[in-house]
């Protein structure tokens, strides 16, 4: 039987017996938990794991469910339970089952390289690119928004380009611009089927095309799962629901989900999508949940305080389980050297004088980059770190320059990697490399080794060329024996490359890529699953985002996380930095209200991962700025002046500032004349 307890509520959803279920309810009201739950139940009566898929936002989330679900199953009965992300469940299909997704032997690209390969489709469709005023990266967005929320390329352009404007001069505009963008999508999409590279919209496209056209894959399918359970589903775009769709009829689906932490809509999400649940999936229920067993009622009024002043109405009022405790803090800071210091200090002081763990403190910041002055007196304090969001692992150059000798070996079509690879090796330029990659496609790729190679590239190149590439051709079925002969191949010249940070910075990642290496057993797989889903803890410290490999020394460590990788996560004490005007809302979003409640959701989740302190910073200079517009004459409009925390009552905080209390002293209530005299006497 399980460890964890259960309210009513939630046993009647882990019990669900209908068919397909959502279980809609407010934050920390134990969805997670319910998830976890429903999986052992499942288990438990008799559902082998194999058949149960659970799907996540991040691997980290993925990884934390199945070992909550192994821990409270005795026994080995729930290795095989699976749970990933979306495009990583994908691509395990895709894996599993090579001839019904026909996808088998294809490369998984990251952004970069997606990037690499439209600028290659603009110069190939220069004639008509030629005429546009458009970044190849903004082209990608507009093909990857379009394919997200599954609209035509005219509405596309017309969110991202034009504001969502409809009138006759916006319309004309598109009309000139969409054929032309039409020519460069097709030709990137060429480029991408003949060198066999899937992107990430892809993978989840290759499933769901196959999955919603063919009954006889959803049949395949309805024998490998019973139940599909389903985190997070208010940030399902489009794109998804249409992979989830068929699989209302080939298994059961079990979602949760709450509407006021959506915060994704950049990836095409609409939370709306979840009040259709009913409409959309036949035969299902929605149940909902209505405690909060995570925080202290103080830190639950602040965040209901917040969701009420939206003009979207959430019906939430979130109630705590747990009763009353501390009154949420805003520290207001003169600048981010004195934040990091006062949330470096108050660490230090609880860790030694109060007996709380590392662990017991989140901190959370609307980007990485905001917290780099944080890191540095971390990193000067001695307080271990880890870091959520921001670049993946292996996206970074070094990483990436190793990569390339792997996936050409792993697909000799892969001419981004190509291109890479010989370009790393001091000597090859662009063009020589761009030569060399023609005699190397017009071979077959079984001709392609090491000698041909060698021959075709003359000098010392050609032998370097040649030393990598059977690093890796020497041990293609131990994927950990070829990074590591690779490594040892290239190392020098990787030094050369990042002299500058080699020794500080970068040497210390490919210990961990060795270790990582262990875990696959092909070259693809560890290509792609790499891709997917890892990323770097900073501070010397490097984690990989699934519980796959852990290589800090600490194991009790401060997180610092971006909110947006902070979903599911909870901690006794949590810093939620910067609420200040033009962060919350950003400057970028004000004049779209849309865009504003989306920042208004990202700033409750932060505030809602806070178990019984909750402290928030903000700067005075951006407060005294923003007052001296909203008092000033010439003041705009009120939703440019719009600050969340503008008409807060006082009495839901307590305000200080680290140079001592934060208290406006209290002034005369009526002006007097000045007294201003001489101040001596004449005589
Ligand atoms: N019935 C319960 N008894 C005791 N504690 C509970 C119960 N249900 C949930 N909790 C605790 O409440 C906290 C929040 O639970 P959980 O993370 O599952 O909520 P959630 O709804 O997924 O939250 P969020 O959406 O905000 O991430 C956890 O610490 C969990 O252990």
């Amino acid at each position: 039987m399980s460890l964890e307890v259960y309210n009513e509520e939630q046993k009647e959803a882990i019990n669900f017996d209908g068919k397909h279920l959502l279980l809609l309810a407010g934050a920390g009201t134990g969805k997670t938990k319910t998830i976890v739950g429903r999986a052992a139940y499942l288990i438990e009566n008799g559902t082998p794991p194999e058949k149960i898929q659970i799907l996540t936002f991040t691997k980290r989330s993925a990884s934390e469910i199945v070992e909550r679900v192994k821990a409270g199953i005795s026994g080995r009965s729930a290795q095989a339970l699976n749970g990933s992300t979306f495009h990583s469940w994908c691509n395990q299909l895709i894996t599993l089952f090579p001839n019904l997704f026909g996808a088998s032997s294809y490369t998984v690209i990251d952004a970069d390289d997606q990037l690499g390969l439209m600028k290659m489709a603009c110069g190939n469709a220069k004639a008509v690119y030629g005429k546009l005023r458009i970044k190849p990266q903004k082209i990608l967005d507009l093909f990857s928004f379009a394919r997200n929320t599954r609209t035509n390329l005219t509405e596309a352009i017309r969110v991202l380009l034009h504001k969502g404007k409809d009138d006759e001069e916006t319309n004309e505009e598109i009309e000139e611009l969409r054929p032309i963008l039409e020519i460069v999508i097709k030709e990137f999409q060429k480029l991408k089927i003949q060198q066999k590279y899937l992107d990430y919209d892809d993978l989840l496209l290759v499933v769901g095309n196959r999955l919603n056209k063919d009954e006889n894959a959803r049949r395949i399918l309805s024998n490998a799962y019973d139940y599909i359970l389903v985190d997070e589903m208010q940030d399902t775009n489009p794109l998804q629901w249409f992979l989830l769709a068929p699989f209302e009829n080939i298994c059961k689906l079990f979602c949760v989900g709450d509407d006021a932490q959506s915060i994704y809509s950049f990836r095409g999400a609409d939370f709306k999508n979840v009040h259709s649940f009913t409409d959309r999936v036949r035969n299902s229920e929605i149940k909902k949940l209505n405690k909060n067993y995570r925080s202290t009622q103080e830190i639950l009024d602040l965040s209901n305080w917040l969701l009420e002043q939206s003009p979207i109405v959430y019906n939430k009022k979130l109630n705590a389980h747990r009763g009353p405790g501390k009154k949420p803090t805003i520290v207001n800071v003169s600048n981010q050297f004195e934040e990091a210091n006062y949330i470096a200090d108050k660490i230090l002081t609880d860790f030694g004088e109060n007996g709380k763990s590392f662990s017991d403190f989140l901190i959370l910041s609307r980007s990485q980059y905001y917290t780099k002055p944080l890191q540095a007196v971390f990193l000067q304090k001695k307080i271990p770190y880890e870091t959520y969001g921001g670049r993946k692992f292996l996206e970074a150059a070094h990483i990436k320059d190793v990569l390339a000798v792997l996936r050409v070996i792993n697909n000799p079509l892969d001419q981004i990697a190509w291109m890479r690879y010989l370009t790393f090796v001091h000597g090859i330029g662009e063009v020589r490399a761009s030569n060399y990659l023609r005699e190397i496609l017009s071979v077959g790729p079984d001709q392609i080794n090491g000698e041909f190679l060698e021959s075709i590239i003359p000098g010392l190149e050609g032998q370097t060329i040649k030393k990598y590439y059977e690093a890796v051709s020497e041990n293609k079925h131990n994927v950990k024996a070829a990074v590591k002969d690779l490594y040892k191949e290239m190392e020098l010249d990787l030094a050369l490359k990042y002299a500058k940070d080699w020794q500080e910075k970068r040497k210390g990642d490919f210990p961990v890529l060795e270790m990582l290496a262990e875990h696959y057993s092909t070259l693809g797989e560890f290509i792609t699953e790499g891709i997917l889903d890892n990323s770097v803890g900073l501070g010397g410290n490097h984690l990989l985002e699934g519980s796959k490999i852990q290589t800090t020394q600490h194991q009790d460590h401060v997180i610092i996380s971006t909110v947006h990788s902070a979903k599911g996560l909870e901690a006794d004490v949590c810093f939620v930095l910067n609420v200040s005007p033009k962060t919350y809302p950003s400057s970028y979003s004000l004049g779209n209200s849309e865009e504003i409640e989306e920042e208004r959701r990202v700033l409750y989740v932060a505030l809602t991962r806070a178990k019984n302190e909750l402290i928030i910073t903000r700067t005075t200079d951006s407060l005294n700025a923003y007052k001296a517009s909203t008092d000033s004459p010439f003041a705009s409009n009120e939703e440019e002046s719009a600050y969340f925390f503008e008409n807060l009552p006082e009495e839901l905080v307590k305000q200080e500032s680290p140079l001592g209390q934060f208290k406006k002293p209290i002034d005369a209530t009526s002006r007097n004349e000045i007294d201003l005299d001489f101040g001596f006497d004449f005589s």
